[in-house]
């Protein structure tokens, strides 16, 4: 049995205890620390306390998740340090904060991760990639992966940077979604929907591309099986791509969020 503590409880923190609910909890014991924690039906077995002071003495758990704001990192862990021991690993969940920054609030040598999934864990599936520093075992890598592995398909990347990438596609990319979503149901307004009906019909839109996609092959032979050559789909699709606007778009999207990922670092803008 495996001891994590949870420091932050919100969006991302939260959505991690529920997906590891059910999934991966017989693997582990969990303690949560979160200013508004409150013990929940929801969460049988769980640990909750209000502030790193209230962990249990002695307590040295095998893995620590932050997951609180960015500029939280750093003072979440000072909180927290009479626990952390030699095989303590840190897992970072933060856009941008980088090891280098985690591990001025640590001991030499204290393995440290980061891994970035995305708020999918709310509903048991979660996409993620992480990264593992220079202190981390084998077998603590093996460790996070069948974590994260229990909530979603898992990846690991060679080059820290890589995670400004990872987090401006799928960490930020839920939302890119919900955006598109958003805009199909106005676009369904404009043409003159009743707005219920226009929402009904873009989410449960969203819900049909997200099953087929999960059972299916690639998006390309998907999108395929939609277009009648020459039909109402390839002209819309044509509309959407005109001039590579589409490519251009999400080039463009990705480009900023991995930049704002590099502002919450610290580096230096290359
Ligand atoms: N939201 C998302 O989809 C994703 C977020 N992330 C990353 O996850 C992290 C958290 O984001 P998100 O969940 O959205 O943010 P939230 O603000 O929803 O959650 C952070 C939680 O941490 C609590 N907190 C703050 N300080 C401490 C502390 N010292 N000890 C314990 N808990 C503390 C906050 O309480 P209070 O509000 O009272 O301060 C809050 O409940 C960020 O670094 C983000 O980059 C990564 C991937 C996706
Ligand atoms: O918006 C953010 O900064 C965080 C990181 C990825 C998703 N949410």
């Amino acid at each position: 049995m495996k001891t994590i503590v949870l420091i932050g409880a919100g969006n991302m923190g939260g959505a991690l205890l529920q997906g590891w609910i059910g999934s991966w909890q017989h693997e582990a014991a969990f303690n949560v620390i979160d200013p508004v924690a409150e013990a929940s039906d929801r969460y049988p077995g769980v640990a909750f306390h209000t502030e790193a002071a209230a962990l249990p003495a002695g307590l040295k758990p095998d893995v620590v998740i932050l997951a609180v704001k960015p500029d939280k990192v750093v003072p979440a862990l000072k909180e927290v340090a009479p626990h952390i021991g030699p095989a303590t690993c840190i897992v970072s969940v933060a856009a941008g904060v980088g090891i280098d920054t985690i591990g001025t609030a640590l001991p030499a040598g204290t393995p440290i991760a980061r891994i970035m999934p995305n708020i999918g864990a709310m509903a048991g599936y979660a996409v993620s990639a992480g990264f593992a520093g220079p202190d981390v075992p084998q077998a603590t890598e093996a460790l996070l992966d069948d974590m994260f592995s229990a909530i979603g398909p898992m990846c690991w990347v060679e080059n820290e940077d890589d995670l400004h990438t990872v987090t401006a596609i799928s960490g930020s990319g839920p939302a890119y979604f919900f955006a598109f979503c958003e805009t199909l149901r106005d676009a369904a307004m404009a043409h003159g929907l009743p707005a219920a009906t226009a929402e009904t019909l873009a989410v449960g839109t969203a819900i049909t591309a997200g099953r087929l996609l999960e059972g299916s092959p690639t998006p390309e032979d998907l999108r395929h099986k939609v277009t009648s050559p020459n039909g109402t789909t390839a002209a819309g699709l044509a509309a959407l791509a005109r001039d590579d606007r589409l490519a251009h778009l999400l080039d463009r999207t990705v480009d900023a969020a991995k930049a704002r990922s590099v502002e919450l670092s610290g580096a230096p803008k290359t």
